[in-house]
């Protein structure tokens, strides 16, 4: 059975702290047990903060990079290099420091394709998807469509949003592990997504999220409210689910 924890810090830079403390001791944790470990980043601000924790923590020195595999849970559809992709932002913050200094293999990296005609460049967000869906599979249990995500870290937007899996939208429902999305309410409108068949396969999901526009989405997402209003009542692990807020985000609960 999946068990919830709600760990409430007391604001974004100690959640941030807290978080990639944690993420780095779950990672030496599983690498006692299983080769290789998969995990699952997240963009949005407490998310980047997190990975650049990630990177100042003199543990990350402890974890074996080269049997790490790193993933996104959902990408903005936009050329390669932008500053809003989700990849760039990580990269900036961690990812490329552990290319370089830490022994991550590039090959373990695992970004959505941009947007773009060039080769590994996608037209549109399904083609993005396919291409990821596909990456996905190669690396999948036996049986499955995805890795088997040892954790899969989730922002969660002021609207309730998880990956790019918005309120009211058609992606919510969607089937297969990725979708390429439309329209969606913040932008960019094209957006790559892991679905929520996708995100509850994972051993266990982080959603970290900070900031007091954070709490009514927060605390009807905790409390079980409609998956059309709070999509981030879908961000359920396998084996266990971590909210982890600032006490701003907190707030709304009774
Ligand atoms: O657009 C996105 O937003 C969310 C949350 O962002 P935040 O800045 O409100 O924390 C993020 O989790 C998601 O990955 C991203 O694409």
């Amino acid at each position: 059975m999946s068990t919830r924890l709600v760990v409430v810090h007391p604001d974004a830079t100690v959640l941030a702290e807290a978080a990639a403390a944690r993420l780095l001791t779950r990672v030496l944790d599983v690498q006692s047990l299983r080769s290789p470990v998969h995990l699952v980043l997240t963009g949005g601000t407490v998310g980047i903060k997190t990975l650049a924790a990630v990177a100042a923590s003199p543990l990350r020195d402890a974890v074996d990079w080269s049997g790490v595999h790193l993933w996104w849970g959902d990408e903005r559809f936009l050329p390669s290099g932008d500053p809003e992709r989700n990849e760039t932002q990580a990269r900036a913050a961690l990812v490329d420091d552990l290319v370089r200094s830490s022994g991550l293999p590039t090959a373990n990296v695992h970004a959505v394709a941009p947007s773009g005609e060039g080769p590994g460049e996608a037209a549109t967000p399904e083609e993005a998807a396919a291409a990821y869906a596909a990456e996905l599979s190669a690396f999948a249990s036996p049986g499955g469509q995805v890795p088997s995500f040892d954790v899969l870290l989730l922002g969660m937007g002021p609207d309730g949003h998880v990956a790019s899996l918005f309120p009211d939208h058609a992606a919510l429902a969607a089937v297969g592990a990725v979708v390429g999305v439309h329209g969606s309410p913040k932008p960019p409108a094209e957006r790559v997504s892991l679905t929520f068949a996708a995100i509850g396969s994972a051993r266990e999901v982080w959603v970290v999220a900070a900031g007091a526009e954070k709490a009514a989405k927060a605390a009807a997402a905790l409390s079980d409210g409609p998956v059309t209003e709070v999509p981030a009542v879908r961000a359920v692990g396998h084996d266990r689910t971590l909210w982890l807020l600032d006490a701003a985000a907190a707030s709304g609960r009774g």
